[in-house]
């Protein structure tokens, strides 16, 4: 092949035309002497053109050998290099394969940091979510342990209210059954008893209306000890004073008999006298009205009969001593309320001796709506025991003896009435009773037969004389069954009205004197007593409360209304019971269904536990591997560092080896090329010198093969020259960039081509130049030709492997050792040429494999 460039030619340049001749041949000229300088003494020693070849041979061969000796230095270097560039390759290898491991390393942690990261936010939602349920379910089961507690206190107190109804539910039923029966016996009981009281005090009754409703008994006191003295005689024959007789001697042997219901002699005891009045006493406990009333001439005894003394007690403490004691007998079946009122009345007044302080205000006798006669306003003195009476009673004989300086004087002079009022409840039947018992002693009756008296002494006694007259017309007129009882003549008998005839029993005590002096006042008040005796009184009615009644009555219907109420609020509490009894099934049944709740919670809780201590286990190990990952992450990271640190020691030292090596080489190599430089110099000299000589001896055929020889000298000179700068400009290269990369390594190899072509154009200027400018060459040399020739076919072949290479070697790295290699000039020998050709075939060969090699490592 032929190359042909156009330099310095502007726009499209047509060849119209080659011209090729063939050189003339060279006549050889004729051997001449010739003189060399010794280069030590630089003498001038004559050689003959024989010996001048033949060191000339010698000097070629030397400079062959030189040649040679360098290129395999130079190949040694080359291949040194090629091995530390590939040991360099090598490490980036593994470098490389280091950070991709290190790169998947860190991707692998990257991936694991970032599922350890989602699995601990996922297991801190659940955490979360666990703590919010936990609380949540903490806070129901607290409510639900209240409601549990409150639930459960509910439940015993109605399990001990439904056991308590149920308990009392029968005990009830047999108390009301047992009560019924009571009742019912009770009732049975009430009526026979009723029946049988009923009988009592009808045949007490026919026992008291024989005796008389009105009854009188006479008694006499005994002489006093001044008429014993004054030898007064006793006009009175109690000879049958057991049968009520009694004899009173008038005149003589003259007797005047009276009759009485009793008659007591002086020797006869107050505990006598009360026994034959307890009956009379005992009625008013059965609610009949009685009066009791002791008439007589003064200073007969009426006050000792009625009150007595403290050593003799009168029918009025007995009577009441008697009340309370059959009360207390009574009083399983009777309830009594006993009060007492004490009353004076004196010159038609009345005076409460019971009241504690003295009232200008006139006390009248009222009647109420019942009936009953009261004086409203006067003191109704509560007793309960017989203490309680005597001290009453000595209050009102003290409250008597106040208005009087002489006791006995107005005690005689006025009525001192005792009322003891009775009020009864019957408890078999509920029958209420409102009696009043009279307890009357009266004022002296002589009174009435002296009229001589004067001034308050008149009036006080024609007031007991009114008194005592209204007493008898009261009492004849119930003998006479008078249709009006002249009650209201006087205050006694007003106040006497309940209980004095009619349907009140009445005992009169009439109280006489032993004495003879005496006797027409005894005979006054016998036949007093007598006409009195002689009245015969209705039946005895019973005094029953009407307003007890009707409040017995409304009680009873109250009584019946609460029975019906305490029925019906019994049903209502069975009910109530009965829906008790449902409530607590339901809350019972509502009870077990909370508890199974709270177990089914509790279940629930110990999963949810369970779970969260697995999820807080698979937490710890995830942690742990996290650990470990990051453990190892850092291992990797400290190893990586490390590496990096290796690497960058091994660079630095390797470069710094690199570095030594290439300044070593280059060292060499700029000895190399002083050495080559002297050599150069002094060939050039030496080819100066020839190429005078050749100039002179141009005719001589050695003499142009000699010049052909210096030529290829030159030439491989130059392209030694050129080799080791290209070396050198790699070296550099190499040792400033340990990656080799594409571009650099295509623009070195293109200055490489641009520093080869001008050498080789100049090579072959150098050539041409003699030709083309007359050169003094012979034009006819074929040695000369035949050299020219090769070295064209092989500057071409150079040049067309150089355009292959640049035209493949786009992505291959640089191949300096190659186009060393190929531009290695092929000059002396065929051999050589041949072996030349051979090695940059294999080293083409080479070359290729490691481009696909080092293509491979860089691809990837
Ligand atoms: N049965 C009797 N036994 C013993 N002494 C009697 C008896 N009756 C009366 N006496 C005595 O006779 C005296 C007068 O009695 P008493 O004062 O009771 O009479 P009186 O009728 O009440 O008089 P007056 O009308 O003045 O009150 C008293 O000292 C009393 O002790």
């Amino acid at each position: 092949m032929i190359l042909i460039r156009f330099e310095g030619v502007n726009g499209s340049p047509v060849i119209s035309g080659i011209c090729i001749r063939k050189a003339p041949k060279v006549s050889v000229p004729s051997a001449t002497k010739e003189y060399l300088k010794c280069s030590k003494c630089a003498a001038e020693i004559e050689v003959s053109s024989a010996q001048k070849k033949l060191m000339q041979a010698k000097a070629t061969s030397n400079y062959e050998k030189k040649i040679q000796q360098l290129t395999l230095q130079c190949q040694q270097k080359t291949n040194e290099c090629h091995e530390a560039w590939m040991s360099l390759t090598e490490a980036s290898e593994q470098l490389e394969k280091v950070r991709m491991e290190l790169d998947n390393k860190t991707f692998r942690t990257r991936s694991l940091d970032q599922t350890v990261e989602k699995q601990a936010e996922t297991l801190r939602n659940i955490k979360n979510m666990y703590k919010h349920d936990k609380e949540y379910w903490a806070v129901a089961i607290n409510d639900l342990q209240e409601k549990i507690k409150t639930m459960k206190k509910e439940h015993s107190q109605l399990s001990r209210e439904a056991h308590e109804c149920a308990d009392s539910v029968p005990e009830l039923s047999n108390m009301v059954a047992g009560v019924q029966a009571l009742v019912a016996q009770c009732e049975d009981l009430k009526l026979k008893y009723s029946e049988e009281q009923a009988k009592r005090k009808e045949l007490y009754n026919q026992i008291q209306e024989t005796k008389g409703n009105i009854r009188v008994f006479c008694r006499c006191r005994p002489l006093s000890k001044e008429e014993i003295s004054a030898g007064c005689a006793t006009v009175v024959d109690f000879d049958s004073a057991k049968d009520g007789d009694l004899g009173i001697g008038i005149s003589g042997s003259t007797k005047k008999a009276f009759k009485f219901d009793r008659v007591y002699t002086p020797r006869d005891h107050q505990v006598d006298v009360f026994a034959d009045a307890a009956p009379l006493v005992i009625s008013v406990l059965d609610g009949y009205n009685v009066c009791i009333f002791a008439y007589g001439q003064t200073g007969t005894g009426k006050t000792f009969t009625m009150e007595g003394t403290e050593q003799n007690r009168g029918v009025n403490y007995r009577t009441l001593e008697k009340l309370f004691e059959i009360a207390k007998e009574r009083r399983e079946t009777f309830m009594y309320d006993i009060s007492v009122s004490v009353l004076e009345v004196y010159n038609e007044q009345i005076r409460d001796l019971l009241a504690t302080s003295p009232t200008s205000k006139k006390l009248e006798i009222k009647q109420s709506s019942e009936g009953f006669h009261h004086v409203p306003g006067i003191v109704e003195a509560k007793v309960s025991n017989v203490r309680e009476v005597w001290s009453v009673l000595q209050a009102g004989s003290n409250a008597r003896a106040v208005g009087s300086n002489n006791l006995n004087e107005h005690s005689s002079r006025s009525h001192c009435m005792l009322c003891i009022m009775v009020k009864t409840k019957n408890l078999m039947n509920s029958e209420c009773t409102k009696s009043k018992l009279w307890l009357v002693d009266l004022a002296g009756s002589e009174r009435l037969a002296r009229t001589d008296v004067q001034g308050e002494r008149l009036k006080e006694a024609q007031n007991i004389n009114r008194s005592l007259s209204a007493l008898g017309d009261v009492i004849y007129a119930l003998a006479t069954k008078s249709n009006h009882i002249p009650y209201r003549n006087s205050k006694l008998t007003h106040l006497l009205q309940d209980s004095l005839g009619g349907d009140s029993k009445t005992l009169m005590f009439v109280q006489i004197s032993p004495s003879e002096k005496d006797l027409s006042e005894s005979l006054s008040s016998l036949n007093f007593a007598t006409r009195v005796r002689g009245v015969e009184l209705g039946l005895a009615r019973k005094q029953v409360d009407t307003s007890e009644m009707q409040r017995m009555k409304t009680m009873l219907d109250k009584a019946r209304q609460e029975s019906r109420s305490k029925d019906e609020s019994l049903k209502k509490l069975e009910e109530t019971l009965q829906n008790l009894e449902g409530k607590s099934r339901g809350k019972d049944q509502i009870y077990k269904n909370q508890q199974e709740k709270i177990k089914e919670l509790e279940g629930q809780l110990e999963l949810k536990t369970s779970i969260h201590g697995q999820s807080e286990k698979h937490v710890s190990q995830l942690s742990e591997r996290l650990k470990g990952r990051e453990e190892i992450c850092s291992s990797l990271q400290q190893k990586v560092k490390e590496l990096e640190a290796k690497l960058r020691e091994r660079q630095q030292s390797e470069s710094a080896s690199f570095q030594q090596k290439v300044k070593e080489m280059e060292s060499k190599l700029k000895e190399q090329v002083q050495d080559f430089e002297s050599h150069s110099l002094m060939l050039r000299q030496k080819i100066k010198k020839l190429e005078k000589q050749v100039q002179e001896q141009e005719q001589n055929s050695e003499a142009a093969l000699l010049r052909s020889k210096i030529m290829e000298v030159e030439d491989k000179l130059k392209q030694q020259e050129l080799q080791l700068q290209c070396k050198l400009n790699l070296c550099s290269a190499d040792v400033m960039g340990f990656t080799p990369r594409e571009g650099m390594s295509y623009t070195r190899d293109e200055e490489l081509i641009k520093e080869i072509e001008p050498c080789i154009l100049r090579s072959s200027n150098s050539i041409n130049r003699p030709m083309s400018q007359g050169s003094i060459l012979p034009k006819g040399s074929s040695l000369f030709n035949e050299t020219r020739k090769k070295r064209h076919s092989r500057s071409s072949e150079t040049e067309n492997i150089a355009t292959t290479t640049n035209m493949g070697r786009k992505s291959d790295p640089p191949r300096v050792a190659r186009v060393m290699k190929t531009t290695k000039p092929v000059t002396t020998a065929t051999t050589q040429g041949l072996l030349s050709h051979k090695r940059s075939n294999r080293d083409q060969v080479q070359g290729i494999k490691e481009r696909d090699s080092k293509k491979k490592i860089w691809s990837r």
